[in-house]
């Protein structure tokens, strides 16, 4: 069918085509909100109102893209810089989960570890004070399955829908609506959030009907993430005590077996000497802690993820935990009397 006669014919329907990050949408205006339906398949949700709490590197990206998909956001942080530029950038800006959380049928929670979870859901000014039964919760923090389970209990019981929605790819793919998400929940919660899903991410992983199984394989991916870190920051290190040119390396390495996603990421930090925190040092503290505590209980041995943790807690105590988690390699090269670029001997 020729296009011209598709588009007059979505016109005269009311209906828009739009792409957004590369994925096709048809947008049916109603008039009492918009239906949106991806074309690569997914189903066809009403929900329109959603909040993001935590609009730090990942929340932050979130939030833009379910923007850009055409969503209505409310965004809360503590930072009043922060709620500035969201408002600057089309959102709502919110100074309590609570206000956030009014009238959502979504709600993305993106602060750091379980601690700030528990205390922006259930605190003070929560959003469970003001959410309405029925609202969907995505847990995107990295937590350990433990916490997570018993979060989305608390959740249920108050009446609410839980997707445990760790999410892996980093601020760059955050921010392009592309990150993967290692999803659990139930049926149900899932079609209530299948289109903000789509709106932020490139793929969604199923892994289970309950919280809790979603946060398991984001913990194994941590182990992995933290070791390649480490392994990437000690290969630098070596190499620019050897004299080898970083760039050089970084090119060859990352078109040659030892490359990882890790070694390409933060690789291209250490060789621009650019610790600027797109994934902070202090998360792989929190990450490998997860996995060295909960390797334990199962009695499973993880003598790569121990050492990555130790030399993670050696940068975090040496003042670097708020840098870029690639700062790993400062501390090896202050060790190794190597030179690295942008770091003083
Ligand atoms: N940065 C990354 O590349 C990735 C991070 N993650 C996970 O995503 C989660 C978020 O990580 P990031 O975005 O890197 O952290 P971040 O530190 O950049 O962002 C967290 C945000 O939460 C805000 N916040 C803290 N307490 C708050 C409260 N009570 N009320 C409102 N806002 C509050 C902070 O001000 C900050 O802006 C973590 O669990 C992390 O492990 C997962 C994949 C990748
Ligand atoms: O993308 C992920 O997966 C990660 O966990 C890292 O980028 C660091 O948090």
């Amino acid at each position: 069918m020729p296009l011209l006669f598709i588009e007059c014919f979505l016109e005269k329907a009311n209906i828009r085509l739009l792409t957004i990050t590369g994925k096709l949408r048809l947008v049916i205006d109603t008039g009492i909100g918009n239906i949106a339906k991806n074309c690569r398949g997914s189903s066809v949700l009403n929900t329109k109102k959603t909040a993001v709490i935590g609009l730090g590197s990942m929340g932050w990206g979130a939030a833009l893209s379910l923007l850009k998909a055409g969503f209505v956001v409310r965004g809360c942080d503590v930072r009043s810089e922060v709620l500035t530029r969201f408002a600057e950038s089309g959102g709502t800006p919110c100074t309590t989960p609570a206000s956030a959380a009014e009238d959502a049928d979504v709600i993305l929670v993106y602060v750091v570890n379980s601690k700030q979870v528990e205390d922006v859901l259930f605190g003070q000014s929560g959003a469970l004070e003001t959410a309405r039964p029925s609202t969907t919760f995505l847990l995107c923090a990295t937590m350990a399955p433990s916490a997570t389970t018993a979060i989305a209990e608390k959740l249920e019981a108050a009446g609410m829908f839980v997707i445990d929605a760790p999410v892996s790819g980093g601020h760059v793919r955050a921010l392009s609506g592309e990150i993967t998400v290692m999803a659990s929940g139930t049926p149900e919660a899932f079609d209530k959030a299948s289109a903000v899903l789509d709106a932020i991410s490139a793929k969604v992983f199923r892994l289970g009907d309950r919280p809790g199984a979603g946060s398991q394989v984001k913990m194994i991916n941590q182990l992995l993430a933290g070791v390649h870190i480490a392994a990437t920051a000690e290969a630098m290190t070596l190499a620019a005590k050897a004299g080898i040119d970083l760039k050089t390396l970084y090119d060859v390495i990352c078109v040659s077996a030892g490359s990882s996603w890790m070694f390409e990421n933060r690789g291209e930090h250490i060789v621009s000497g650019d610790y600027t925190p797109r994934s902070a040092v202090n998360i792989f503290v929190k990450d490998l802690g997860i996995v060295t505590s909960e390797a334990g209980k199962a009695g499973a041995v993880t003598p790569l993820a121990a050492a990555a943790l130790d030399l993670f807690e050696e940068a975090s105590q040496a003042g670097f935990g708020l840098e870029d988690d690639a700062a790993v390699a400062k501390i090896l090269a202050a060790k190794s009397g190597a030179s690295l670029p942008g770091v003083k001997d």
